[in-house]
């Protein structure tokens, strides 16, 4: 398919045996995005020229105009792109923990040289670099050009924090973000290509079995949505997700604490995508009942309480068990 697609094919989508239903596509002055995003629910966002300056960063353009800096690529043996904090790699998680992927860093012209050669069996490439002051003043010029204004008033409106990092995202088709929460409030903006984004609600969180507060695959969920392990992870059959497919010019609202799995699709060339990631704003009245994100905040402190006390994570699980088993089940 050639890279100017202007729409998509269900072919082009992974199979998955998951309940889907669509998030809503409202235009940008449509009363009803700020009503969703203030109620943390995610929305296609259309029109709003948010990374409108962005439109011509295809790889040529990137080459010429960020040549001198060397970006963050992630390499794997295969089409899954499943994070992992380095920093969490404790000694005795050491021979316990394979690293499923790993960074490099590369000129974006070597980047696109490996894209355009690649050839199946090869790894993958995934480049994820933060735009900073490093990249050349016209990259700057596109960047200071971003519709600022909008996404400001609605970062204002909303009492988000601030705006923590903006994301450069150049994938090849097929590759897989596989599904995990962030902490932060999340526009992510499509430049170039589909992607499809599938995303669960907070409430999910005993279905998508994250692992562990302090797993390096933190905020990751353990089922493989290829091949589920039901025996290990059971109440996985229960999900019901929400398909957004974003294509150029598109924003998404990906709500914190909502999970997400992001897939380019296939045989659509490669994706750009920049995401814009702010400091979720403080839970000011705490309402009763609480909502399912706040409920997961109170589960990773919790964990974290307990890992702390208890020093062992592995006692944490039987301490877990002796609480909840037969008392409040
Ligand atoms: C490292 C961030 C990857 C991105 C998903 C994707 O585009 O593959 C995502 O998960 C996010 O923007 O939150
Ligand atoms: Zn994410």
């Amino acid at each position: 398919m050639c890279d100017g697609s202007s729409s998509w094919k269900e072919s082009q989508l992974r199979n998955y045996d998951i309940p889907l239903k669509s998030v809503p596509k409202l235009s940008f002055d449509d009363p009803r995005v700020e009503q969703l995003i203030s109620e943390n629910k995610p929305v296609i966002i259309t029109g709003s020229d948010l990374v409108y300056s962005a439109s011509k960063w295809n790889l040529e353009y990137l080459e010429k105009h960020m040549e001198s800096s060397t970006c963050t690529v992630i390499m794997s043996p295969n089409h899954i792109f499943k994070y992992f904090d380095e920093k969490a790699i404790t000694p005795a998680m050491k021979n316990k923990f394979v690293p499923p992927t790993r960074k490099v860093s590369m000129k974006i012209s070597d980047f696109s040289k490996r894209l355009n050669n690649w050839k199946s069996g090869e790894e993958r490439l995934y480049l994820q670099q933060t735009l900073n002051n490093t990249v050349g003043p016209a990259i700057v010029q596109d960047f200071i050009k971003f519709r600022w204004d909008w996404i400001t008033a609605i970062q204002k409106k909303m009492a988000w924090g601030p705006l923590t990092s903006n994301l450069l995202l150049i994938g090849m088709e097929g590759n897989v973000t596989p599904c995990h929460y962030d902490e932060q409030q999340n526009f992510f903006a499509q430049v170039k290509g589909w992607k499809r984004v599938i995303l669960f609600s907070p409430e999910h969180y005993g279905c998508l079995y994250p692992h562990t507060v302090f797993h390096p695959h933190d905020r990751q969920s353990q089922v493989d949505f290829e091949k589920p392990d039901l025996n290990k992870f059971p109440r996985f059959e229960e999900v019901q997700g929400e398909e957004a497919i974003v294509g150029p010019g598109e924003v998404l609202y990906i709500p914190v604490y909502w999970w997400h799995h992001v897939e380019s699709l296939l045989n659509g060339g490669y994706t750009v995508s920049i995401n814009f990631w702010y400091k979720a704003g403080p839970t000011v009245d705490i309402i009763y009942p609480l909502q399912g994100h706040q409920k997961l905040a109170i589960m990773r402190n919790v964990e974290k309480m307990l890992i702390e006390a208890l020093k062992d994570p592995e006692e944490v699980g039987s301490l877990f068990r002796a609480i909840v088993l037969g008392r409040y089940t």
